[in-house]
């Protein structure tokens, strides 16, 4: 049976970047992904902004929705501090095996772990499974219409306090309309919007943080 892209960017990966090396990771799934084939990454221009919020946040706990291929949580990981936890929600069986290797790969497997299953599932477990308190960063990236009702959910768990920042990807391509909808009409969210462009593309995309008020 031939291969998935998936796959295929996990195959490159192992082949052209260097084991243990988190930036080599990011920099080669980029090539790929610019280069050979097109694939959802967050990439390097809306990575970039990603990583400013990040440090900025500096945070203990940290939040995926969509782990994909696992280049975000590389991309995350490589910056959080050696104590600091990144967990990653992923759905599909074969997208979380191709994403554990990448990370594996990265060498930052000690600070992110993920959690298979649909985050409408694993989000209520967090706490007593997980042993999560409250998140400092949460990046979604997953189907869209799944943003304003996990960002509910997340508040409904308890799992926000004062100054959690949530960023998501593709606010305008492929858009994120209920939830800009939600967060920008709530009284209880800080929003600021980040233009840029879509992954390895010359079309507009942006990203939005909100920042929850408590
Ligand atoms: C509910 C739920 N729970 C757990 N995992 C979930 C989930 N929903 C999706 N996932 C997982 O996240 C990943 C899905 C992400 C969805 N992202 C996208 O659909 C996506 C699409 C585009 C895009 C833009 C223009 C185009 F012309 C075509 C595509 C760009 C992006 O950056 C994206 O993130 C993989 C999936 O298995
Ligand atoms: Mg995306």
């Amino acid at each position: 049976m031939d291969q998935s892209k998936e796959q295929r960017i996990l195959n490159f990966v192992l082949q052209n970047a260097v084991r243990g090396d988190p930036q080599s990771v990011v920099d080669t799934i980029d090539k790929y992904c610019a280069q050979k084939e097109w694939a959802m990454n967050v990439g390097d221009e809306k990575g970039l902004i990603l990583d400013k919020i990040l440090e900025e946040a500096k945070p203990s706990t940290s939040l995926e929705l969509g782990t994909y291929c696992g280049y975000s949580a590389v991309r995350m990981a490589r910056l959080l501090k050696p104590s600091a936890r990144l967990l990653t929600i992923e759905f599909n069986p074969e997208f979380a095996a191709i994403a554990k290797q990448i990370i594996e790969f990265a060498g930052v497997q000690e600070k992110v772990k993920i959690l298979e299953g649909p985050s409408e599932e694993i989000i209520p477990q967090l706490k007593k499974k997980h042993e999560v308190d409250t998140l400092d960063f949460v990046f979604l990236d997953h189907w869209k219409e799944r943003y304003a009702p996990d960002t509910i959910l997340l508040q409904e768990c308890g799992l926000l306090r004062k100054g959690t920042v949530i960023l998501a990807d593709n606010v305008v391509c492929p858009g994120a309309p209920e939830f800009i909808n939600y967060i920008r009409n709530n009284s209880h969210f800080e929003c600021t919007n980040y233009p840029s462009h879509l992954e390895y593309m010359k079309v507009k995309d942006a990203m939005e943080k909100a920042v929850f008020l408590g």
